[in-house]
């Protein structure tokens, strides 16, 4: 049915100068994408304000413009203002009115945290999925309905895209959706009026401090998905001190909280840990009763991500053993840890990974060691126009490594060089450790010359993008397909040279 401008802010305080009654076709916060009938949302943003793109959108065809400021646009006496004191609380509220409150019509799962994230989403779905679920996913590597998968912009959608994704997800039944929460997401209100079943933490280390600025607000920022919703369930690892003041907050506040963590007085934590180069097999204590299974992800971080998906699942109502049934064959995450496979790999291990944070590259590295495949290369860069802070630091945990070729990431508007140099400048008087290969496809094909049979690569970083951000450039990059080729051009190659 076709909702009025009242109806989309009933219960909301603001202002209506005009017409209550006015029919809205569609929510619009980008000028260049208003469709005529659209209600057009005016947001003072982080680089422009939207208010000088009100003319543009009722040239297009806005029939009310939600503002922050009385505009009384001389020519547009028959446009509808709604005033409000924040335009993207009013975009989130809007929107979820506009589509119906959707996310009140599935169980909704959300998991935040520096890292673990889209992981942890993933082993939800599956567990969801395994239990006779239809689901949802929605995070950095797509949006999947059911079985269709789609590409996506952001990690959390804006508030109006997500509530009409949510309304798909709720249109084609889906019972139970699994969706990352960035922290840019919750501190520009893009989950505002969502409502959540259950909410997780995994971790919280340094990224995105260009934006929040202290490790503080960042942590306040993730907070915020653990503030509201009714029943609070929540899921919070404890291993570092950010999850722990989480749970001591929730559990003041009277919520339902399964801890998870590798240190005994978490609800769920393991009890014994056999790591293998392809499978893991786990002993969980939860809530006191022992659990036995095995999974196919490695390495000592995914302990985690199983660990917390585990407590999501008993929060949604399904039995511990059919979750660690379930998770006997769950599907490894694209980009993570993802071994790149060829017939032509001359036995070196390729491994391509989303490390993309000092912790993340730590942790990867650290996995990757404890395979015992012999020497470890790292080849990875940091991305231009985000978090500068981390760059020396990621350089520095690259030196666990046996070697570490630094090259470029997604250097955006940044000079590539100026990245690098960031990098090595916390890699000290390394120099007989590491070397600066700027061009991806060089770097990794400079690691993959120096490998022999005893030798794993991880290229890290960039995981399952497609592509590489070169100014406003989208070029095409996929690290696994350049492995592989790399791979293929040296082991095929002194194949055919020998013969
Ligand atoms: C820091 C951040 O997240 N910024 C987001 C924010 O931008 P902003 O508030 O600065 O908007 P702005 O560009 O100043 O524009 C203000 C308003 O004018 C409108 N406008 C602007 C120009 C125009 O011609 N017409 C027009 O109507 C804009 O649509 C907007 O409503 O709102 C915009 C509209 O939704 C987003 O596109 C933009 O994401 C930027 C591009 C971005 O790169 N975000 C990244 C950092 C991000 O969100 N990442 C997280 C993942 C992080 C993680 O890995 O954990 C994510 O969830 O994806
Ligand atoms: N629980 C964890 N603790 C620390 N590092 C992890 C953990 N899980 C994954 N990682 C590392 O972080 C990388 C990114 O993992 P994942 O994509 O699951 O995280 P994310 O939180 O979704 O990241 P993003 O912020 O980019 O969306 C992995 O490739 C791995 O190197
Ligand atoms: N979601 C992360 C992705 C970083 C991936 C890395 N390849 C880069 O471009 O920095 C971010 O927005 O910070
Ligand atoms: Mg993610």
């Amino acid at each position: 049915m076709a909702k009025t401008c009242a109806d989309l802010f009933e219960g909301f305080n603001c202002t209506i100068l005009g017409n209550p009654s006015e029919e809205v076709s569609g929510i619009a916060y980008r000028s260049n994408r208003v469709q005529p009938g659209d209600a057009f949302f005016c947001i003072v943003g982080l680089a422009v304000d939207g208010h000088s793109f009100a003319q543009d959108a009722i040239d297009r065809g806005a029939k009310v413009l939600i503002v922050e400021r009385k505009l009384y646009l001389a020519d547009a006496t028959d446009v509808t203002e709604v005033v409000v004191a924040d335009s993207r609380k009013a975009l989130a509220y809007a929107a979820a009115q506009f589509y119906d409150n959707p996310s009140r019509a599935f169980s909704l799962v959300g998991v935040t945290g520096t890292n673990g994230k889209t992981t942890t989403t993933y082993l939800v779905e599956h567990i969801a999925r395994m239990a006779g679920k239809k689901t949802g996913v929605i995070g950095t590597v797509g949006t999947t309905i059911g079985d269709v998968h789609e590409k996506s912009e952001h990690t959390t959608p804006e508030s109006s895209d997500l509530q009409h994704l949510f309304a798909r997800m709720r249109d084609a039944k889906c019972d139970c959706v699994a969706m990352e929460v960035s922290s840019h997401a919750l501190d520009l209100c893009r989950t505002w009026d969502t409502r959540f079943s259950v909410t997780a933490f995994t971790n919280l280390t340094q990224d995105h401090l260009d934006y929040h600025h202290t490790f503080e607000a960042y942590f306040e920022a993730k907070a915020l998905l653990f503030s509201h919703d009714y029943p609070a369930r929540r899921v919070i690892c404890i291993d570092d001190k950010w999850g722990a003041e989480l749970n001591r907050r929730c559990t003041e506040a009277g919520d339902m909280v399964v801890t998870t963590g590798f240190d005994e007085s978490a609800a769920i934590h393991p009890v014994k840990v056999d790591y293998g180069v392809a499978r893991t097999d786990v002993v969980l204590s939860v809530r006191g009763e022992e659990t036995a299974f095995s999974y196919p992800l490695v390495g000592r971080f995914n302990v985690s991500n199983i660990m917390t998906a585990f407590g999501v699942g008993l929060m949604l109502g399904i039995p511990a053993a059919d979750i660690a049934k379930s998770l006997e064959d769950a599907s490894p995450v694209p980009g993570r840890l993802e071994r790149v496979r060829t017939p032509h790999d001359g036995g070196v291990s390729v491994y391509v990974d989303y490390a993309h944070t000092p912790d993340a590259l730590e942790k990867a590295l650290g996995s990757i060691m404890a395979l015992g495949h012999g020497r470890t290369i790292v080849v990875f860069g940091c991305g231009g126009n985000r978090d500068a802070g981390k760059r020396p630091l990621m350089g520095k945990k690259a030196l666990a490594a046996d070697y570490a070729i630094v090259t470029s990431d997604n250097p955006r508007h940044e000079n590539p060089d100026a990245i690098i140099a960031d990098i090595v400048a916390g890699m000290g008087d390394s120099q007989d450790k590491y070397e600066i290969v700027p061009d991806r496809r060089s770097a990794i094909r400079r690691a993959i010359e120096l490998a022999d049979a005893n030798t794993s690569v991880l290229i890290a970083g960039k995981g399952h993008e497609d592509y590489q951000l070169v100014g406003d450039e989208v070029l095409s990059f996929d690290d696994r397909v350049v492995a592989r080729e790399e791979l293929e051009r040296r082991f095929v190659g002194a194949a055919a040279e020998a013969n």
